[in-house]
């Protein structure tokens, strides 16, 4: 079982009289790629603000069980007198990173986020998909376990949102990833749960996809699956493709090689 970081209990949120939330309850493991989904004003980026601390709830609680949070909001400061890495190297001091380190992170992020030409450009002349990956990169220097983003890909080309959406599929193996989007080939990509928010606040579904792993055994004979019924298998001859739970693997495993099945191949499923 992955460690629970965000655990919310009965919560509500009321902002000047308005109820934006009521009542949820869920959870976020750790290493999740979590998509907020909802209509225009059902409250998604107040949810994330409340995962990120910056709103309490009203009633009921959330735990938050993380080192450090790395938040985007939706819209990068307009304006910004900065050139881009004069602002980067601002913002690492402000994470306490020391002079002599911050030139070797600025440089790993520079080089993944692709952006060293535009390292002299004052940031208010940056595109929108730039200033993205300037406020995703100020998040990361902060070496957070957990990244929320607010509508990441609001404005970006079709080609800057697949360019983001790759990075951010490097990073999830490292980090936590939770947003918020309307995009559906965000979530296509990279969400391995979805939290859907209705209108009025109500929670509407929590669809959980769990992560799953492909095992594939020769196996003896069909006895030694008499016990895992309620996981799906296709049968090829005698070898069989398993689909189970990745929490669940270990124990399947250790229960098929005691029963002398030989394992072939075990992967990751999306
Ligand atoms: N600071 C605030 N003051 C007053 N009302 C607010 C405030 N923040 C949010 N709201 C209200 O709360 C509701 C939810 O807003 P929120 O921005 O969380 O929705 P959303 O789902 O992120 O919307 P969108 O998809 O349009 O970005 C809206 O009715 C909004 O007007």
């Amino acid at each position: 079982m992955e460690k629970v970081i965000f655990e919310a209990v009965n919560l509500s949120k009321e902002i000047e009289g308005n109820l934006v939330l009521q009542n949820l309850s869920f959870k976020f493991e750790d290493k999740v790629a979590a998509a907020i989904q909802g209509h225009n004003g059902s409250g998604k980026s107040t949810l994330l603000k409340i995962l990120a601390g910056i709103y309490e709830p009203s009633s009921g609680k959330i735990i938050r069980n993380t080192r450090r949070i790395g938040y985007v909001p939706e819209h990068f400061p307009e304006n910004l007198r900065f050139k881009l890495k004069e602002y980067l190297v601002i913002m690492s001091s402000f994470h306490g990173i020391s002079r002599k380190g911050i030139e070797f992170e600025l440089s790993k992020l520079i080089d993944l986020f692709e952006i060293e030409q535009f390292l002299e450009v004052p940031l208010k002349h940056c595109s929108k998909g730039t200033k993205q990956k300037v406020g995703i990169i100020q998040a990361l220097l902060a070496k957070p376990d957990v990244l929320l983003l607010d509508e990441p890909l609001t404005g970006l080309d079709s080609s800057s949102q697949r360019n983001l959406i790759h990075l951010l599929e490097k990073l999830k193996k490292e980090v936590t990833i939770i947003f918020t989007t309307h995009e559906d080939v965000m979530i296509e990509k990279l969400a391995n749960q979805i939290l859907y928010i209705e209108a009025r606040g109500i929670l509407f579904s929590n669809e959980t996809r769990k992560k799953k792993r492909l095992i594939k055994v020769e196996f003896p004979q069909k006895e030694v699956f008499k016990d895992l019924d309620s996981i799906h298998i296709q049968y090829e001859g005698n070898t069989a493709v398993i689909t189970v739970d990745s929490a669940m693997c270990d124990q399947i495993l250790i229960s098929l090689l005691n029963k002398k099945c030989s394992v072939l191949e075990v992967r990751e499923m999306r």
